[in-house]
């Protein structure tokens, strides 16, 4: 009878792979490898670490043995494209998330696969259709609320937590039809302030510094806050829910204005569902969407050229005063250039895993020239490093480390213009591809526009590099201080 080692050496010799290179390791399970990645954690250096990784590695994708686990590491976009799109069926979002995650905020799209997943992602497609995610009226209630709030005299301002609540109130009026009006200081509603802190602590553990030997531990532990946050989230949705239900009863016309809660309860009849769809795609949107806002206004107070070019772009396209329309944002190139190059080098969500269901194999990576197919079996785990990709110097020149928006812009830099395909990917790509992504590019466009047309003095008020703060997305740690001033 075959063993299972020799079923494996028989699939790999089938498939033509060739051994990945490997990790050397100091001590054993690769402990040499956790302390220095606890070392860098507490520098905040572990994204800087990753880049130079493989470039001191000289390899794509590499074998590791890690703490007890199999891991590939890869920045390879054929490899990426393999795991998240051709071979889709063969790799799981991994237990952790499934469970852990969906401990809080119940069973949905980002908490899900298979058959269940599918049916989610089918079910809420049509919800973010392009007509429905560009009601500019939303936002302009809550932008003007955020340049309302700033003070405009050219003392410093830190617009990184107040983007934080801008986030979170466009995301709960876009999808609760009811904001947290967390700008609006006249408001002070109980509910939305426990439910804001709820959602701040059931971040705490995914922040990197948090994992320590304690949180790994306390995270198997039966935790009351948690229990008692995930309570507080849920009560939120489901006293919107149940009030939204009433109002139906008694006045079954529909509101005009969009509002996605009201579009999942003409689908879905299951009030447990509805709530956990919300509380997922909450925590998908509103942390990455306010981390890609924050650098971008971050870079532009820091590169007056890049600035005074957008600003031109928007006196022309749109005008200085006048609100900007869905499809103006869209036309604007340059804008567009500089949300890509952001994501390009500060991605917001910089790396992710997956694992394999069964034995399988990645197209490259294998040999010397990396060039073979490498075999993976089932259970061993890939991690995919969107953030080193992003600075592959083969894809997007010398210069790769550089922030240069006009690179996106045919014909402006380098000989043949950019197509990097798979090895561009701030979204995701493959079936489970960021299902808001047009959302997300739209809010932050329509603030940037806003913000530059209302302050024609937009500076840098810190000297510091960008540092990661490293949860389920990476942000500037530093904030984004700046100095505003209105026109005389
Ligand atoms: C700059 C902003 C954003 C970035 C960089 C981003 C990035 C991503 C990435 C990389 C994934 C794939 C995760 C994985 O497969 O493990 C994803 C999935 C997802 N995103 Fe986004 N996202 C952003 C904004 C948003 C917004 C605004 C929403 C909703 C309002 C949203 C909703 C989702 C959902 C529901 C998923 C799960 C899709 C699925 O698994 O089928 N995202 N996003």
């Amino acid at each position: 009878e075959l063993t299972v080692g020799s079923q494996r050496r028989a699939f790999s010799t089938q498939h033509g792979c060739v051994p990945a290179h490997k990790k050397k390791t100091r001590l054993p399970f690769g402990l040499d490898m956790l302390l220095k990645d606890q070392k860098k954690f507490r520098e905040y250096r572990v994204l800087e670490y990753i880049i130079e990784f493989f470039r001191d590695e000289n390899a794509h994708t590499i074998d590791l043995r890690y703490v007890g686990q199999h891991i590939f590491v890869t920045d390879d976009p054929e490899n990426i494209k393999t795991v998240l799109a051709t071979d889709f069926g063969r790799w799981s979002i991994g237990v952790a998330r499934i469970k852990w995650m969906g401990s809080f905020l119940g069973t949905g799209i980002f908490t899900s696969e298979g058959p269940v997943w599918k049916h989610s992602r089918e079910t809420l497609r049509p919800c973010f259709e392009r007509s429905q995610v560009s009601d500019i009226s939303l936002l302009d209630k809550h932008t003007t609320r955020l340049i309302d709030s700033l003070s405009k005299d050219g003392s410093t301002v830190d617009l990184q937590p107040l983007i934080q609540d801008l986030t979170m109130d466009i995301t709960s009026d876009f999808l609760f039809g009811i904001s947290t009006d967390s700008l609006d200081k006249s408001k002070d509603d109980k509910h939305t302030k426990e439910f804001i802190k709820a959602f701040e602590y059931i971040m705490v553990p995914f922040d990197v510094e948090n994992l320590g030997l304690w949180t790994v531990v306390e995270q198997l532990l039966p935790n009351r806050k948690l229990k008692k946050c995930t309570k507080i989230l849920q009560d939120f949705a489901d006293r919107i829910i149940d009030e939204e239900i009433a109002a139906r009863k008694s006045s079954p016309s529909k509101p005009s204005r969009y509002v996605f809660l009201h579009e999942l309860l003409d689908t879905v009849p299951d009030r447990i569902r509805i709530r956990s769809e919300l509380l997922n795609i909450f925590l998908a949107g509103r942390d990455t969407t306010s981390a890609l806002l924050s650098n971008v206004l971050w870079t532009l107070s820091r590169s007056p050229t890049i600035q005074s070019r957008l600003r031109r772009e928007i006196t022309s396209h749109i005008g200085d005063a006048v609100l900007p329309t869905f499809t103006q944002l869209k036309d604007m190139r340059y804008l567009k250039a500089i949300m890509n190059e952001s994501q390009r080098l500060y991605p917001v969500v910089p790396s992710n895993t997956r694992e394999a269901l069964v034995d399988t194999t990645l197209p490259r990576g294998g040999g010397p020239d990396e060039q073979s197919p490498v075999f993976v079996p089932k259970g061993a785990s890939i991690t995919y490093h969107i953030v080193a990709m992003h600075r592959r110097v083969d894809v997007y020149g010398e210069d790769a480390d550089v922030f240069e928006p006009a690179r996106w812009m045919d014909g402006e830099h380098g000989s043949s213009p950019l197509r990097p395909g798979w090895g561009y990917l701030p979204f995701s790509g493959g079936p489970r591809v960021c299902i808001g992504q047009q959302f997300a590019l739209t809010e932050a466009m329509f603030v940037v526009v806003r913000m530059l047309q209302t302050f024609p003095v937009l500076e840098s008020r810190d000297s510091e590099p960008w540092t990661e703060k490293i949860n389920i997305t990476a942000s500037n740690r530093n904030g984004c201080k700046v100095s505003l001033r209105m026109a005389e």
